[in-house]
């Protein structure tokens, strides 16, 4: 079983992340680990952060000779902007002087969308910067990295994760797009929404440049797809053994996602039974499925075809345009802070995605076929689909019918 946490704050000096039970023998390799931070900051729409902010990576733990030996893996996720954070964060918020940068102390304007005021009230704080700054995305940083180690452990499966947008507020890639596969993925993250659909990417930019003139923010629909995703995987025996609904929990995880879906999701509950699933057929590889609707899980079980999973994020709560609220220092009416903030992130989110459904299926891979050493994973792997009766076996993905050929 993978477990895994993340530690540290937003303006801290670092994210600390801490994956246990990976197996032995598994490739982690700084350069791919930083390949895919870079990924998360990349994305038209973010702020400034992102342009002067690096992400100093070290692997602390875990690792000799760029593979894992089996203990906990220990990454750290320095943060370059902390000399500048330094004060701010140590001092006590009557101490800071509204002269430090800007970065004043006692934020008492919670934002609404953000979790700075019901934080505060949980938590005791009359100031929202001990909340926000472990609320905020900086902490996906940390997931990403895990996420990379994740990755790396399925490829060597032969399991491959890609994620794109499918939305940015109101503009969507039309339904029935081709998906894009791994070899896409350089070309995916050239675009500066993530989008597989260079018309639609287009109409995405001038949203995004849109809201920011308006001094307003946006979310949008995100898609995580993976291939070779063996079948079995998750149980239907038990609530918390369901694949889908593991797959559920981690997108929503992702700070300012607000609904999932798995397949067709939504779409699904307007169709009629007869056009809502997966007919099955018989073709010389195995069992088909005439269409992936339900995105590769049936009662909780991975299928063997594409796994696709989406999330949807809502508009960033840090709208420049500040959103009415109270301080909570007067109770006057007043406008919700705002220093700077992100347009738009839903790519990163993306990136994110991809992290924790790579995470969840890194987990599942390991309950089901154990192993401590990578190799023991693989022939765990190999001798469960070697043992399924071939009339049985499913091909990976949807095809037409032998009847419609
Ligand atoms: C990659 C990423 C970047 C984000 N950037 C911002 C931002 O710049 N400003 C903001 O207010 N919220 C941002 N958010 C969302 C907040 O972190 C989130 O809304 C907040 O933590 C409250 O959690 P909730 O929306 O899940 O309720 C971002 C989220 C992600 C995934
Ligand atoms: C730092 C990151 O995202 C941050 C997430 C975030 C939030 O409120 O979630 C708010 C912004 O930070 P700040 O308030 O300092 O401008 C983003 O830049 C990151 O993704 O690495």
């Amino acid at each position: 079983m993978l477990r895994w946490l993340t530690a540290g704050e937003s303006h801290g000096p670092e994210l600390i992340a801490v994956l246990e039970g990976l197996p032995a023998g598994v490739p982690v390799l700084l350069d791919d680990l930083q390949a895919d931070l870079a990924r998360r900051k990349l994305g038209y729409g973010r702020g400034s952060r992102m342009k002067f902010e690096q992400d100093e990576l070290h692997i602390s733990g875990g690792v000799i000779h760029g593979r894992s030996i089996g203990s906990p893996i220990a990454i750290r996720v320095g943060n370059t902007e902390w000399p500048k954070w330094e004060e701010v964060m140590n001092a006590s918020p009557v101490e800071i002087s509204e002269a430090s940068r800007g970065r004043s102390a006692a934020l008492t304007r919670p934002r609404p969308g953000h979790a700075d005021l019901v934080g505060m009230q949980k938590y005791g704080f009359d100031s929202a910067r001990p909340i926000l700054e472990r609320a905020s995305a900086r902490e996906t940083a940390a997931r990403v990295a895990l996420g990379a180690v994740a990755k790396s452990f399925l490829a060597e499966l032969g399991i491959e994760l890609v994620s794109h947008t499918l939305s940015i507020g109101p503009v969507r890639v039309p339904e029935g797009r081709p998906l894009p596969r791994l070899e896409d993925v350089e070309a995916l993250d050239a675009d500066p929404l993530r989008c597989f659909d260079a018309e639609t990417s287009a109409l995405m930019v001038a949203e995004v440049d849109d809201a920011k003139k308006a001094g307003d923010t946006l979310g949008g629909v995100v898609e995580v797809l993976a291939y070779n995703v063996p079948p079995g995987l998750g149980s239907h025996v038990q609530w918390d053994r369901k694949l889908d609904a593991k797959l559920a929990e981690a997108l929503m995880s992702i700070q300012a996602i607000k609904g999932v879906e798995i397949g067709d999701g939504f779409l699904t509950t307007t169709r009629r039974g007869s056009e809502a699933h997966d007919a099955l057929f018989q073709t010389d590889q195995g069992i088909a499925r005439e269409t992936d609707r339900a995105g590769g899980t049936e009662g909780g079980m991975s299928t063997g075809t594409v796994l696709r999973v989406r999330a949807g994020m809502k508009p960033i709560a840090t709208v420049p345009h500040a959103l009415p609220t109270v301080d909570v220092a007067t109770g006057e009416t007043a406008s919700a802070h705002h220093q700077r903030s992100d347009v738009c992130a839903v790519p990163a989110a993306g990136v994110v995605a991809e992290a924790m459904v790579a995470l969840v299926l890194a987990n599942a891979v390991l309950e089901k076929f154990g192993g401590d050493s990578i190799d023991e994973t693989s022939r765990n792997l190999d001798a469960f689909l070697a043992a399924i009766p071939e009339l049985l076996t499913t091909t990976s993905e949807p095809g037409v019918p032998a009847a419609q050929l």
